[in-house]
């Protein structure tokens, strides 16, 4: 184990999210090489750790001012044992290569849990959206496919959004998909419209997800939800829509977040208003207290420090560390489950091991989204359309499905209520039996 892991880290060098999300799952999977030395003779573990196909490329386009622009387009087509690659797309001006390496690794695992035929990727372009014109954003996102047309479609790799890229974007790359292959097929990306052929809860489905998935956790201690204090960090859109389903349930969601700062509202976020204010012509998370008498906006405060029963980060990775994590403990948490990707650090989910706080790793807590896009590409190869509650039916049975997995799974292997190794174990085994029966390819 510790020679795969050298190897990966020699042979991807300053790739740190890569090398912190590889080492968790190689480490929860050594149990499992030691009781089947047939995967060790396969390399299977080498093999799953190098993507099958990385592809970067240019995209130059022309801003609003007549300036020419040129970004990196990045997809990482890591593993397709299970399906088409599946996996979102992220305009994030900072990206690198290391970072999709990382969330590409996670989604292999991810999409396996779901049990739903579907391989792992991800992609996206060092492309920051924000403050760009719509028209900037559309000729960025055409300019963008037209390399990307060449590598998609609904057998090989599915696209879908991630952050950054929502619904609009999402629109844009459709189009031009359709515009340069002069084919009409919805089935190559996923988070449509859903007047043209996206699905019913595909939007909610990550948060929504999330909460149920926190349900099971509790429910598994013999608790709830309901009357629980949460804090839930993000405010996009798995923050919104993880924050409306604890809502539903009975919890009480105290705080949310951006990148500038935080909200506290002791009467419950006000869901509305946050949406208000995070739309395009909206005044920011800042103004919230002028709007809500009780509650406080902290600039660059940590979301961590405010008291609560259950914390779900759903912003992004790394960002709830071992002190943040001391202080949840310390202040009585009782449940955590990452709505976003990695976003707790590994000493931070040691931390929380240790106090024997359950915790839900985003490769279960998260897999809602990516389960209803394999929904989505199930309606559009079918011609059908489900509705809102049959869709959302459908994803209480998957997260409680992959809750119990990883459970059981844990169980399997002496390691009772430790769901990270549960989820790894689980979903590695399912890629791994296949890769086998695949043979060496
Ligand atoms: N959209 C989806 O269906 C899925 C998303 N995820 C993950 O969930 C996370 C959030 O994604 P989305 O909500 O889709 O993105 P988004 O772009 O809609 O929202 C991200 C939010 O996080 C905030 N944010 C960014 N950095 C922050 C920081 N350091 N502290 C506090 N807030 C910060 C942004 O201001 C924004 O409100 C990411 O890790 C993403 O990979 C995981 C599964 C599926
Ligand atoms: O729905 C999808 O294909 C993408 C979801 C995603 O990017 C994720 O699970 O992190």
């Amino acid at each position: 184990m510790e020679d795969v892991f050298a190897t990966l880290q020699r042979r991807n060098p300053g790739e740190d999210e890569f090398h912190q999300a590889a080492h968790e799952v190689l480490e929860s999977v050594a149990p499992v090489i030691e009781r089947h030395p047939e995967y060790a003779r396969a390399r299977l573990l080498e093999r799953i750790c190098e993507p099958e196909r990385q592809i970067l490329f240019r995209v130059p386009w022309v801003d609003d001012d007549g300036e020419v622009q040129v970004n990196r387009g990045f997809r990482v087509e890591f593993n397709s044992a299970l399906g088409p690659y599946k996996g979102g797309l992220r305009f994030d001006g900072e990206l690198q290569l290391g970072t999709l390496k990382f969330l590409g690794f996670e989604q292999i695992f991810k999409n396996a849990l779901t049990g739903l035929g579907i391989g792992g990727g991800k992609g996206g372009a060092d492309f920051s959206p924000k403050d760009r014109s719509d028209g900037e954003i559309m000729r960025f996102c055409q300019a963008f496919m037209t390399e990307l047309h060449r590598h998609i479609g609904a057998r090989t790799d599915v696209p879908a959004g991630d952050m950054g890229v929502g619904e609009r974007e999402i629109g844009y790359l459709f189009g031009q998909y359709q515009r340069i292959t002069n084919r009409s097929e919805p089935g190559v990306l996923t988070g449509k419209g859903l007047g043209w052929g996206g699905a019913q809860l595909r939007t909610e489905a990550t948060g929504y997800g999330c909460a149920y998935f926190v349900e099971e956790m509790l429910q598994a201690r013999d608790t709830s939800l309901d009357g629980r204090t949460v804090v839930v960090s993000g405010a996009g859109n798995v923050a919104l829509h993880a924050i409306a389903k604890v809502t539903d349930l009975g919890g009480l969601v105290v705080a949310c977040s951006d990148s500038h700062g935080v909200v506290h509202d002791p009467e419950g976020i006000d869901l509305d208003l946050v949406r208000e204010l995070k739309g395009e012509d909206g005044d920011g998370l800042s103004a919230y207290p002028d709007r809500r008498r009780d509650a406080r906006y902290e600039e660059d405060g940590s979301i961590w420090a405010i008291e609560c029963d259950v914390a779900l980060p759903c912003a992004t990775q790394n960002e709830l560390d071992e002190d943040d994590a001391r202080r949840l403990v310390d202040q009585g948490v009782i449940a955590v489950a990452e709505g976003a990707n990695m976003p707790c650090t590994p000493e931070a989910v040691d931390v929380f091991q240790e106090a024997d706080v359950p915790f839900g790793p985003g490769k279960a807590a998260n897999a809602g989204g990516v389960a209803v896009s394999a929904l989505e590409m199930q309606q559009n190869a079918a011609r059908d359309r489900w509705t809102f509650e049959r869709t959302d039916e459908r994803l209480v049975e998957i997260m409680r499905e992959i809750h119990g997995l990883c459970r059981d799974t844990a169980e399997e292997y002496d390691r009772p209520g430790d769901y990270v190794s549960g989820a790894n174990i689980a979903g590695f085994r399912r890629v791994a039996d296949t890769m086998l029966a695949l043979g060496v390819v």
